[in-house]
Protein backbone atom coordinates (compact mmCIF):
# COMPACT_ATOMS: atom_id res chain seq x y z
CA UNK A 1 0.00 0.00 0.00
CA UNK A 2 1.13 3.32 -0.83
CA UNK A 3 1.25 6.33 1.03
CA UNK A 4 -2.61 7.50 0.32
CA UNK A 5 -3.59 4.00 0.82
CA UNK A 6 -2.35 3.91 4.41
CA UNK A 7 -3.88 7.32 5.40
CA UNK A 8 -7.39 5.72 3.55
CA UNK A 9 -6.90 2.71 5.90
CA UNK A 10 -6.57 4.79 9.21
CA UNK A 11 -9.53 7.26 7.70
CA UNK A 12 -11.90 3.94 7.49
CA UNK A 13 -10.63 2.82 10.57
CA UNK A 14 -10.67 5.68 12.96
CA UNK A 15 -14.71 6.30 12.11
CA UNK A 16 -15.19 3.26 14.17
CA UNK A 17 -14.37 4.74 17.32
CA UNK A 18 -16.98 7.49 16.97
CA UNK A 19 -20.71 6.72 18.58
CA UNK A 20 -23.95 7.86 18.24
CA UNK A 21 -24.46 11.35 19.87
CA UNK A 22 -20.99 12.45 19.93
CA UNK A 23 -19.75 15.94 19.65
CA UNK A 24 -16.78 15.16 17.73
CA UNK A 25 -13.33 17.51 16.98
CA UNK A 26 -12.44 17.14 12.94
CA UNK A 27 -8.53 17.99 12.50
CA UNK A 28 -7.32 19.29 9.28
CA UNK A 29 -4.99 17.35 6.57
CA UNK A 30 -5.37 14.85 4.08
CA UNK A 31 -5.37 11.67 6.50
CA UNK A 32 -8.79 13.31 8.25
CA UNK A 33 -10.29 14.30 4.55
CA UNK A 34 -10.08 10.28 4.56
CA UNK A 35 -12.42 10.13 7.55
CA UNK A 36 -14.36 12.67 6.79
CA UNK A 37 -15.26 11.26 3.72
CA UNK A 38 -15.87 8.07 5.87
CA UNK A 39 -18.15 9.72 7.82
CA UNK A 40 -19.96 11.23 5.72
CA UNK A 41 -21.01 8.24 4.05
CA UNK A 42 -22.00 6.64 7.61
CA UNK A 43 -24.72 9.37 8.28
CA UNK A 44 -25.71 9.64 5.26
CA UNK A 45 -26.21 5.68 4.98
CA UNK A 46 -28.15 6.53 9.12
CA UNK A 47 -25.58 4.44 10.79
CA UNK A 48 -24.30 6.95 12.79
CA UNK A 49 -26.75 9.56 14.07
CA UNK A 50 -27.02 13.05 16.18
CA UNK A 51 -23.37 13.46 15.25
CA UNK A 52 -22.28 16.94 15.91
CA UNK A 53 -19.24 18.17 14.52
CA UNK A 54 -16.66 21.32 15.75
CA UNK A 55 -13.88 21.66 13.14
CA UNK A 56 -10.21 23.05 13.14
CA UNK A 57 -10.29 24.77 9.63
CA UNK A 58 -12.74 26.26 7.36
CA UNK A 59 -11.23 23.44 4.70
CA UNK A 60 -12.34 20.70 6.68
CA UNK A 61 -15.63 22.37 7.42
CA UNK A 62 -16.24 23.21 3.63
CA UNK A 63 -15.57 19.19 3.45
CA UNK A 64 -17.82 18.27 6.02
CA UNK A 65 -20.51 20.29 5.31
CA UNK A 66 -20.66 19.49 1.77
CA UNK A 67 -21.33 15.91 2.86
CA UNK A 68 -24.25 16.43 4.96
CA UNK A 69 -22.17 16.37 8.55
CA UNK A 70 -23.45 19.20 10.86
CA UNK A 71 -21.02 21.59 11.94
CA UNK A 72 -21.32 23.71 14.80
CA UNK A 73 -18.95 26.44 16.35
CA UNK A 74 -16.31 25.33 19.01
CA UNK A 75 -18.26 27.89 21.62
CA UNK A 76 -21.41 26.78 20.82
CA UNK A 77 -21.19 23.17 21.99
CA UNK A 78 -20.47 22.45 26.08
CA UNK A 79 -18.20 19.66 25.39
CA UNK A 80 -15.87 17.68 23.19
CA UNK A 81 -16.44 13.49 22.99
CA UNK A 82 -13.67 12.67 20.95
CA UNK A 83 -10.80 14.85 19.04
CA UNK A 84 -9.38 12.88 15.49
CA UNK A 85 -6.68 14.66 14.18
CA UNK A 86 -4.00 13.59 11.94
CA UNK A 87 0.48 14.73 12.69
CA UNK A 88 3.28 15.72 11.45
CA UNK A 89 5.88 13.52 13.71
CA UNK A 90 5.09 11.17 16.51
CA UNK A 91 7.97 10.85 18.97
CA UNK A 92 8.43 7.38 20.69
CA UNK A 93 7.03 9.13 24.03
CA UNK A 94 4.09 10.03 22.02
CA UNK A 95 4.90 13.87 21.48
CA UNK A 96 3.71 15.51 18.38
CA UNK A 97 4.29 17.98 16.21
CA UNK A 98 1.69 19.69 13.83
CA UNK A 99 0.67 22.42 12.12
CA UNK A 100 2.07 21.04 8.53
CA UNK A 101 -1.22 22.60 7.20
CA UNK A 102 -1.16 25.72 9.16
CA UNK A 103 -4.13 24.96 11.60
CA UNK A 104 -2.12 24.62 14.59
CA UNK A 105 -3.95 27.32 16.61
CA UNK A 106 -7.66 26.09 16.06
CA UNK A 107 -5.82 22.25 16.53
CA UNK A 108 -4.95 22.79 19.49
CA UNK A 109 -7.63 24.41 20.86
CA UNK A 110 -10.01 21.95 19.50
CA UNK A 111 -7.13 19.15 21.25
CA UNK A 112 -7.34 21.00 25.00
CA UNK A 113 -11.07 21.10 25.04
CA UNK A 114 -11.86 17.77 24.20
CA UNK A 115 -12.40 14.64 26.88
CA UNK A 116 -10.38 12.45 24.27
CA UNK A 117 -7.54 12.69 21.44
CA UNK A 118 -7.09 10.28 18.49
CA UNK A 119 -4.03 11.06 15.91
CA UNK A 120 -4.33 9.20 12.92
CA UNK A 121 -1.33 8.44 10.80
CA UNK A 122 0.47 6.51 8.03
CA UNK A 123 3.47 5.12 9.84
CA UNK A 124 5.69 7.23 8.15
CA UNK A 125 4.93 10.05 11.11
CA UNK A 126 6.31 7.80 13.53
CA UNK A 127 10.04 8.73 14.91
CA UNK A 128 12.26 8.19 17.52
CA UNK A 129 12.84 11.87 18.02
CA UNK A 130 11.27 15.04 16.71
CA UNK A 131 12.43 17.50 14.70
CA UNK A 132 13.27 16.60 11.11
CA UNK A 133 9.99 18.16 10.33
CA UNK A 134 10.18 21.69 10.47
CA UNK A 135 8.59 23.17 13.76
CA UNK A 136 5.64 25.51 12.79
CA UNK A 137 5.30 28.55 15.24
CA UNK A 138 2.00 31.43 14.53
CA UNK A 139 2.94 34.44 14.83
CA UNK A 140 1.20 38.01 15.03
CA UNK A 141 2.17 39.99 12.00
CA UNK A 142 3.14 43.27 14.21
CA UNK A 143 6.63 43.12 14.87
CA UNK A 144 7.13 39.68 13.39
CA UNK A 145 10.57 40.18 11.22
CA UNK A 146 12.19 41.08 14.97
CA UNK A 147 10.96 37.64 16.36
CA UNK A 148 12.11 36.15 13.23
CA UNK A 149 15.58 37.60 13.94
CA UNK A 150 15.19 36.80 17.22
CA UNK A 151 14.75 33.45 15.93
CA UNK A 152 17.60 33.25 13.30
CA UNK A 153 20.04 34.40 16.35
CA UNK A 154 18.94 31.29 18.73
CA UNK A 155 19.67 29.69 15.79
CA UNK A 156 16.44 27.86 15.10
CA UNK A 157 16.93 28.13 11.48
CA UNK A 158 13.40 29.57 10.53
CA UNK A 159 11.80 30.54 6.82
CA UNK A 160 8.52 32.09 6.16
CA UNK A 161 5.96 29.76 5.59
CA UNK A 162 4.87 31.22 1.96
CA UNK A 163 1.64 30.69 -0.31
CA UNK A 164 1.94 27.52 -2.56
CA UNK A 165 2.55 30.38 -5.59
CA UNK A 166 5.38 31.87 -3.05
CA UNK A 167 3.79 35.26 -3.60
CA UNK A 168 3.20 36.29 -0.77
CA UNK A 169 3.51 34.62 2.90
CA UNK A 170 1.16 32.07 4.09
CA UNK A 171 -1.98 33.55 6.85
CA UNK A 172 -3.44 31.47 9.16
CA UNK A 173 -7.15 32.25 9.96
CA UNK A 174 -6.74 34.42 12.42
CA UNK A 175 -4.86 36.35 9.88
CA UNK A 176 -1.38 35.78 11.41
CA UNK A 177 1.90 34.16 9.68
CA UNK A 178 3.86 31.19 10.33
CA UNK A 179 7.23 30.50 10.77
CA UNK A 180 9.10 27.01 10.45
CA UNK A 181 11.54 26.14 12.62
CA UNK A 182 14.28 23.49 11.03
CA UNK A 183 15.79 22.22 13.91
CA UNK A 184 16.75 18.57 12.73
CA UNK A 185 16.23 17.36 16.22
CA UNK A 186 14.32 18.63 19.74
CA UNK A 187 16.46 17.50 22.60
CA UNK A 188 13.93 18.49 24.98
CA UNK A 189 10.47 19.54 23.82
CA UNK A 190 9.10 20.49 26.57
CA UNK A 191 12.25 23.05 27.20
CA UNK A 192 11.75 24.57 23.52
CA UNK A 193 8.05 24.87 23.91
CA UNK A 194 8.38 26.87 27.37
CA UNK A 195 10.71 29.07 25.80
CA UNK A 196 8.76 29.27 22.53
CA UNK A 197 5.57 30.24 24.20
CA UNK A 198 7.48 32.62 26.29
CA UNK A 199 8.78 35.06 23.39
CA UNK A 200 5.99 38.18 22.93
CA UNK A 201 4.30 37.76 19.17
CA UNK A 202 4.56 34.27 19.28
CA UNK A 203 0.81 33.10 19.59
CA UNK A 204 1.45 29.17 19.62
CA UNK A 205 3.98 26.64 18.28
CA UNK A 206 3.28 23.27 16.39
CA UNK A 207 4.52 21.24 19.81
CA UNK A 208 2.00 18.36 20.94
CA UNK A 209 2.95 17.59 24.13
CA UNK A 210 0.72 15.09 26.10
CA UNK A 211 -2.27 16.08 24.26
CA UNK A 212 -3.07 12.78 22.74
CA UNK A 213 -4.53 9.85 24.24
CA UNK A 214 -4.33 6.94 21.26
CA UNK A 215 -2.78 7.00 18.05
CA UNK A 216 -3.92 5.05 15.22
CA UNK A 217 -1.22 3.80 12.47
CA UNK A 218 -1.88 2.94 8.79
CA UNK A 219 0.86 0.25 8.14
CA UNK A 220 1.22 -2.69 5.85
CA UNK A 221 -0.25 -5.20 8.26
CA UNK A 222 -3.38 -3.09 9.39
CA UNK A 223 -4.48 -0.20 10.96
CA UNK A 224 -2.86 -0.45 14.95
CA UNK A 225 -4.33 0.93 17.48
CA UNK A 226 -1.67 2.62 20.38
CA UNK A 227 -2.26 3.54 23.68
CA UNK A 228 -0.38 6.65 24.76
CA UNK A 229 -2.11 7.43 27.84
CA UNK A 230 -5.29 7.66 29.67
O1 LIG B 1 -1.37 19.47 11.63
C1 LIG B 1 -1.96 19.36 10.58
C2 LIG B 1 -2.51 20.52 9.85
O2 LIG B 1 -2.19 21.74 10.47
C3 LIG B 1 -2.17 18.02 9.99
O3 LIG B 1 -2.86 17.24 10.88
C4 LIG B 1 -0.84 17.41 9.67
O4 LIG B 1 -0.13 18.31 8.82
C5 LIG B 1 -0.99 16.06 8.99
O5 LIG B 1 -1.50 16.22 7.70
P1 LIG B 1 -1.68 15.00 6.70
O6 LIG B 1 -2.73 14.12 7.26
O7 LIG B 1 -2.08 15.67 5.41
O8 LIG B 1 -0.36 14.31 6.58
Amino acid sequence: MNQDELKQQVGREAVKYIRPGMVVGLGTGSTVHCLVEVLGEHIKNGDLTDIVCVTTSNRTTRQAESLGIKVEEIDDVDHIDLTIDGADEISDDFQGIKGGGGALLWEKIVSNYSDHVMWIVDESKLVHHLGAFPLPVEVTPYGSQHLFTKLARRGYNPTWRMLPDNSDKFRTHQRNFIIDLHLEEINDPFALHKELIGMVGLIEDGLFLNQVNDVLVGTQDGAKLLHARQ
